[in-house]
């Protein structure tokens, strides 16, 4: 205790105390690496909405920064400081376990756009130190900054740097360390789609979670589907088609669109008339039993493909957003009974998968969604 508060008051340097109550049990994801390689950019841009161009105003971290987020999940984000090695450090030991005793990730930040040799020494020693104690955090490297750069010269910098730290790694008999590489930049999606493949592997269970997705395809015809945190637009899960960053942009983009839209309007009536007529051939059903959701749902058709897209709130976190095929229009109610279905199997996902001690003692499994054949 007297070294934190020693070191707090050399360095500014904020240490973590292990026995904050609220830092106790969440997943953390570290944010590490050099100064200015983007850091804090990152964090406040997608867990803050900050856009990206105002990060040229942000000023250096001096202390970590600790960040929780009640989402669909709890977690916090700790945002270190660039100048501090916490494996060197002349005036501290750093209590280790505090900082990676609970740790979900460790996100190491390479700026491409730097000479980043020194960078990559650091991550390095970072993952030769963490090797002996915790040989189980996922590293996830982030080439950032990669908006100025052509493909070839990103995949050239994406090569140099895996080849630098699997070299030293096997050099010091460290094999199969769990590092990942991701090329990132905060002016385009590609840091939302990093997060959400570090976010997904803290789900429990999510192979369970795109089953449900892909046979909600298969069932609908949908092209894609993914689950969207709608804060943060991280998505938590998707089916099993290959990956395809238009369609994630795509619906990334409507959720937003969403959001602002119900920011602005909030839910509206509607008249009589509109009523009466949705309400008439070919759905026959009262309004109210057709939208089967009381928050959010929305729909839209791109103009170019013809391709709608449909939008469903989970809940207050979560939102669930598919790219349907042609044609698809005509069939909504089934599509609709079929969405609701899913949409209750995974408010019952989140339930079961919660840690125990916030729901209690949790009795049977998963419902398992009875989908109705298009
Ligand atoms: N071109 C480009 N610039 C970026 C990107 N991300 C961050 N930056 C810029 O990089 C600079 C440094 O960003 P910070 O987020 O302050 O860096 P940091 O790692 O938190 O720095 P320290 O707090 O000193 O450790 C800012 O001017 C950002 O605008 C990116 O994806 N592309």
């Amino acid at each position: 205790m007297e070294n934190r508060q020693r070191l707090q008051k050399k360095d500014g340097v904020k240490v973590p105390d292990p026995t904050t109550p609220q830092t106790k049990g969440r997943p953390r994801l570290l944010l590490m690496g050099q100064r200015r390689s983007g850091k804090s950019s990152i964090s406040s841009v997608v867990f803050h909405k900050l856009p990206p161009s105002e990060t040229l105003f942000l000023e250096s971290t001096a202390r970590i920064q600790k960040d929780s987020l009640n989402s669909f999940m709890e977690f916090q984000v700790w945002d270190f400081p660039g100048q501090i090695d916490i494996f060197d450090n002349p005036n501290f030991t750093f209590d280790m376990d505090a900082i990676f005793g609970e740790i979900g990730a460790l996100i190491w930040v390479i700026d491409a756009q730097d000479d980043y040799l020194e960078a990559v020494a650091r991550l390095n020693a970072t993952i030769l130190h963490l090797h002996r104690s915790y040989p189980h955090i996922n590293i996830e490297v982030f080439i950032h900054k990669v908006d100025g750069l052509s493909d070839d010269y990103r995949l050239d910098i994406q090569r140099d740097v895996t080849i630098r730290i699997q070299d030293e790694l096997s050099d010091q008999g460290v094999e199969n360390a769990p590092v990942n590489f991701h090329l990132t930049s905060i002016y385009n999606h590609s840091i939302f789609e990093a997060f959400s493949k570090v976010i997904q592997k803290l789900i429990p269970r999510l192979g369970q979670l795109e089953a449900m997705l892909t046979n909600l395809c298969r069932t609908c015809r949908f092209e894609k589907a993914y689950l969207f945190d709608v804060n943060t637009k991280i998505y938590i899960a998707t089916d099993n088609t290959p990956e395809d960053m238009a369609s994630y942009e795509i619906c990334s983009d409507y959720v937003d669109v969403i959001i602002d839209f119900t920011e602005v309007y909030g839910s509206w009536p509607r008249s009589d008339q509109w009523r009466d007529r949705l309400e008439a051939e070919p759905w026959t059903q009262q309004l109210d039993d057709q939208v089967a959701c009381e928050w959010a749902e929305s729909g839209m058709v791109l103009a170019d493909a013809r391709r709608p897209i449909m939008l469903r709130e989970v809940d207050r976190f979560l939102a669930l957003v598919a790219i349907m095929k042609e044609g698809s229009y005509d069939k909504m109610p089934q599509i609709n009974m079929n969405v609701d279905v899913v949409v209750k199997g995974l408010i019952e996902f989140f339930e079961i998968t919660k840690p125990k001690d916030v729901v209690g003692t949790v009795q049977g499994g998963l419902v398992s969604p009875g989908l109705v054949q298009g």
